[in-house]
């Protein structure tokens, strides 16, 4: 009763039947949702896929609304959710309550403790620029889809377990392959085995749970490897990187509380791995994607960076305040290409109402970025690509409460400060050495995504053209 305009819901399957036909039809599941809000003709759309309740918000209203209300903190709590913390529901972006608040808590302080933000980030980040910088030189038309992920893990990894990743390694667990089919084989909602989780018993393959299940195998032993070199190599003053940090916490409280324990440590790394490396390198794969298309653009992004940058000095995170139009790039190939156009799901844990409408208690509440990220009312050409968009008369950045890649409210994405870091020095330090240039100037890659739970762009190739 009162619930939000959408689909009918058929017997046995409520509304899936419909948001599949879209999904196919729009390409997308994010396309899928605005085209059936917007045949409703409401911002709240309500679905039901299979048992569970389901709504999609999209405007700014509702959007704030959810993302900034403690009555929308929680995660569902399907079976999807189940599979993807191993059984568990621990970890930082699927727990929810006292568990959450601790453990985010406890993230959020050490991530800066370790470094991020500081210019032992500068430092790691730089230091895979420049392997990846020499894997280019190598060769003569470059997929950087394949250089960018193992750059970011190690970055990422080296900051939380004081590790490289061996590149046969990184072969040799398949960790790439598997997480980036992982992201294209489930949708936001959960696919199919969050509605019906007995079909993994009937289709193990078709329904992703034989590939979630090989996923999970692969990474806990990786993640268990390292956290048990850590636990025989800890001493008291070791404190240089997060899983040591973890397990300082774990004695200092002793048992005392379940929060601190090895399972929620295996947890949070599986998090920062699913949540860290792949938003950041798809980000990184358009950013150049459009750099490429884009040769005014680029051309001026260098010239940007030769008159603030003398021609040995290392461009640092805290440099970008220097130039803002460098900014305005990389926001706008955010806003244009966004990787994530779905925030990760919400559940209210008892009945609310969101713009007059019931929304019953543990429903599933998704939240969808695209249409305010395209909307013709806040960006005028938003199918431009324009990066002078977020600049003033002043040339200073403009900020735009719609423009929110990395949530908003308690749930915001805590690793914000890394992956700027990443994509400002990534996108600097690359464009001040190279040129990048199409193989085909007349067969030009396109920039339509590969759908999936993140987004990415179709493999593409280039040329890199040193500078100097
Ligand atoms: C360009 C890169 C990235 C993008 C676009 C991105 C985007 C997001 C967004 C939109 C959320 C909010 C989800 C919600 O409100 O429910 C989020 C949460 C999260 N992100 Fe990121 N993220 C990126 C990079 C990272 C990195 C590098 C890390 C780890 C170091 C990370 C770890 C997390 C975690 C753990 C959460 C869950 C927070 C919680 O539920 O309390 N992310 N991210």
């Amino acid at each position: 009763k009162n619930y939000p305009p959408g689909p009918s819901w058929k017997p046995f399957l409520g509304s899936l039947q419909i948001l599949k036909d879209y999904s196919k039809k729009y390409g997308s599941q994010h396309l899928a949702l605005h085209e059936l809000s917007k045949k409703w003709n409401s911002e709240i759309l309500g679905l039901k896929l299979g048992h569970e309740y389901v709504i999609c918000v999209e405007g700014r209203d509702y959007i704030k609304e959810v993302l900034t209300s403690e009555l929308y903190d929680q995660r569902p709590t399907n079976f999807f959710v189940k599979l993807r913390t191993l059984g568990t529901f621990k970890g930082i972006t699927c727990s929810e309550g006292p568990l959450w608040v601790e453990q985010r808590s406890f993230a959020v302080r050490h991530l800066r403790n370790i470094g991020v933000g500081k210019s032992l980030m500068d430092l790691k980040i730089h230091e895979e620029v420049e392997n990846m910088l020499r894997a280019i030189e190598t060769q003569k038309e470059v997929q950087i889809s394949k250089l960018l992920p193992f750059a970011i893990i190690n970055i990422l990894w080296s900051l939380l377990a004081s590790n490289r990743i061996e590149s046969d390694q990184f072969e040799q667990n398949q960790l790439l392959n598997i997480i980036g089919k992982r992201s294209k084989a489930f949708d936001t909602s959960g696919g199919i085995l969050s509605h019906f989780p007995w079909i993994r018993h009937i289709l193990p393959e078709k329904s992703g749970y034989a590939l979630i299940k090989n996923l999970n195998k692969e990474l806990k032993e990786f993640l268990l490897e390292m956290i048990n070199n850590h636990h025989s190599n800890w001493t008291k003053d070791k404190n240089d990187d997060f899983v040591y940090t973890f397990i300082t916490e774990m004695k200092k409280q002793n048992g005392k509380t379940t929060s601190f324990t090895d399972e929620q440590l295996l947890l949070v790394c599986l998090d920062f791995f699913i949540g860290g490396f792949t938003t950041t390198s798809n980000t990184l794969d358009y950013f150049f994607l459009l750099m490429m298309l884009h040769q005014d653009i680029q051309k001026k992004v260098q010239e940007n960076l030769d008159a603030s940058f003398s021609r040995g000095q290392r461009i640092e995170y805290q440099d970008r305040h220097k130039v803002p139009y460098i900014e305005a790039v990389i926001k706008e190939s955010q806003r244009f290409r966004n990787i994530s156009p779905m925030i990760g799901p919400r559940r209210n844990t008892r009945e609310t109402k969101i713009g007059g409408y019931t929304i019953p208690k543990d429903t599933t509440i998704l939240i969808n970025l695209h249409p305010s990220f395209t909307s013709t009312e806040i960006w005028g050409d938003p199918e431009t690509f324009r990066p002078e968009r977020f600049l003033d008369s002043n040339g200073e950045l403009i900020f735009y409460p719609d423009f929110i890649p990395f949530g908003l409210g308690k749930r915001k994405c805590l690793g914000d400060t890394f992956a700027r870091g990443c994509l400002f020095i990534f996108a600097t330090e690359v464009l001040r050495n190279y040129t990048i240039l199409p193989v085909d100037k007349d067969n030009l890659p396109s920039t339509e995504p590969v759908p999936g739970l993140l987004l990415s762009p179709r493999p593409y190739y280039t040329k890199f053209v040193k500078r100097f």
